[in-house]
């Protein structure tokens, strides 16, 4: 039988390391490369508050697109790429090349699955064939079940850190580069890429500091790995703004430009050379933290997006469109939140500790509804991960993994300890356009019917 595969890109946009691509590329007779912009869920609609998708976030993902398919060219390949609605363009995919095969990554994405759902009903004679690209553990190399995954990252942690040869094994599996691919039928029509992005580098007018895509990533990898970051990474890691204090890499992992497996290979290779340490552990200590979300969001589908999260209590706060566009905007009466809100609206990127801060804020100051604050961060974050955002907005809005089960961030304190000169503050103009957290209007006063 002729194989005709369909290769459907998510968060891998990776030629290397790419052992679902290597799969394909061996056992298709014809092979059909596509990526289907995402389009709004009902979900996306009904805490949207912003018409689209950041332009550095939309820059981010069209750079790596671009790369992706530079790279597929130079295998005789090409990337199909479609806007609008999941399952009409896969079906239509699937029609146009007569494919008998689907090769999609394992996904923890709720989207995903119910778009691979209605995929599979309409065409049940197809192949559908998945692998894990994107997360470091398989479900069978877990000392527990799926469904007994502990409630608390350290005790995950406590567990996964105990199983043999946590980076060597790991990272050997991964090494699948691909040297030719299976033709196509279909011609090249992505030329449209570059445009794009030079229109939107007009809009924005800056240059980014990140730029998206595989070659990207791995130069960063040489770069981050051939200085001393890593060495004081534990010390560094909460400061607000400086591009070394932390690692970068969520972008490129989160798209799956680079893979967890060539990520940590190389800081194994860094701990050979130069020395383990406290620092250099904390940098895989982090990385547990996302594995951690990736099997929080399996476990836990729908309700990873629900107003009482896996805990089943309904927080006590609601929706306000004037706060909600408050913080947004940077013109809350939080100078450090202000500052973080304008960072993320220019770069598509918040340091951790800013990411809490205004998480906290948004919940614990301004009492609204958690999900708006994880819609807004997933239509502007160029490492959008939706296990690793929402698993860490429900962490913050106390519905989540948390132990404690509630984390409100004394802002003014952070300030001290964070941001001493206000130098953070200053630079991104969080003191500008300060507010109170509710406007009255002219029209809202009382009028007396004498009047
Ligand atoms: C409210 C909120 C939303 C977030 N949304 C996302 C998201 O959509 N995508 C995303 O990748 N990260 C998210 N994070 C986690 C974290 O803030 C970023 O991964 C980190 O700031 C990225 O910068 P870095 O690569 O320099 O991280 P580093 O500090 O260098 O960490 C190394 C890597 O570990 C992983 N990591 C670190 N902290 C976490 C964490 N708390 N949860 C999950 N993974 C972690 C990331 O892959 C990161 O690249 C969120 C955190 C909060 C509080």
């Amino acid at each position: 039988m002729s194989i005709r595969s369909l290769y459907w890109f998510t968060n891998d946009l990776r030629i290397s390391d790419n052992p679902l691509l290597a799969q394909a590329a061996q056992n298709s007779h014809q092979l059909t490369c596509c990526y289907l912009i995402p389009s709004l869920t009902p979900l996306d609609q009904r805490f949207q508050v912003v018409a689209s998708n950041g332009l550095a976030k939309q820059r981010f993902l069209l750079e790596s697109l671009a790369d992706l398919d530079a790279k597929l060219q130079t295998l005789g390949q090409s990337l199909q790429i479609a806007t609008g609605e999941a399952v009409s363009q896969l079906c239509q995919f699937i029609e146009l090349t007569e494919a008998n095969h689907l090769y999609v990554s394992e996904s923890v994405d709720f989207a995903i699955h119910q778009t691979l759902r209605e995929v599979r009903l309409r065409y049940p004679q197809l192949t559908v064939v998945s692998l894990n690209t994107h997360r470091l553990f398989e479900q069978a190399e877990l000392p527990f079940s799926l469904a007994a995954l502990p409630d608390s990252f350290s005790v995950f942690r406590k567990q996964v850190e105990s199983l043999d040869g946590r980076y060597s094994s790991q990272s050997a599996r991964w090494n699948s580069d691909i040297t030719a691919l299976p033709p196509s039928v279909l011609p090249s029509s992505s030329s449209w890429l570059s445009t794009a992005i030079r229109s939107i580098n007009l809009e924005l007018r800056s240059s980014p500091l990140w730029r998206g895509g595989e070659s990207t990533a791995l130069e960063h990898l040489e770069d981050y790995f051939s200085s001393d970051s890593p060495l004081i990474y534990k010390q560094t890691r909460n400061a607000l703004d400086e591009w070394e204090s932390s690692t970068k890499f969520s972008s490129w992992l989160a798209n799956g430009c680079l893979s967890i497996g060539r990520l940590l290979a190389r800081l194994n290779d860094y701990e050979t050379q130069r020395g383990a340490n406290e620092s250099t552990y904390w940098i895989y200590f982090e990385l547990l933290w996302r594995e951690y979300f990736q099997w929080y969001a399996l476990k836990y589908g729908a309700q990873l997006f629900q107003f009482s999260g896996i805990k089943g209590q309904v927080p006590l706060t609601s929706y306000y469109p004037q706060r909600m566009r408050s913080w947004i905007n940077g013109t809350t009466p939080y100078p450090i939140v202000n500052a973080a809100m304008k960072q993320l609206k220019v770069t598509g990127y918040l340091s951790n500790r800013s990411r809490q801060l205004v998480a906290s804020c948004l919940v614990h100051e301004l009492s609204i509804d958690w999900r708006y604050g994880a819609q807004y961060f997933q239509s502007q974050l160029i490492d959008y991960d939706v296990a690793s955002n929402w698993g860490n907005w429900q962490y913050l809005a106390g519905v989540g993994a948390d132990p404690r089960g509630h984390r409100r961030f004394d802002l003014a304190k952070q300030t001290a300890l964070y941001d001493p000169e206000l130098s953070f503050i200053r630079h991104w103009q969080g003191e500008a356009d300060q507010h109170s957290i509710d406007v009255v209007d002219m029209v809202d006063w009382p009028v007396s019917p004498a009047q």
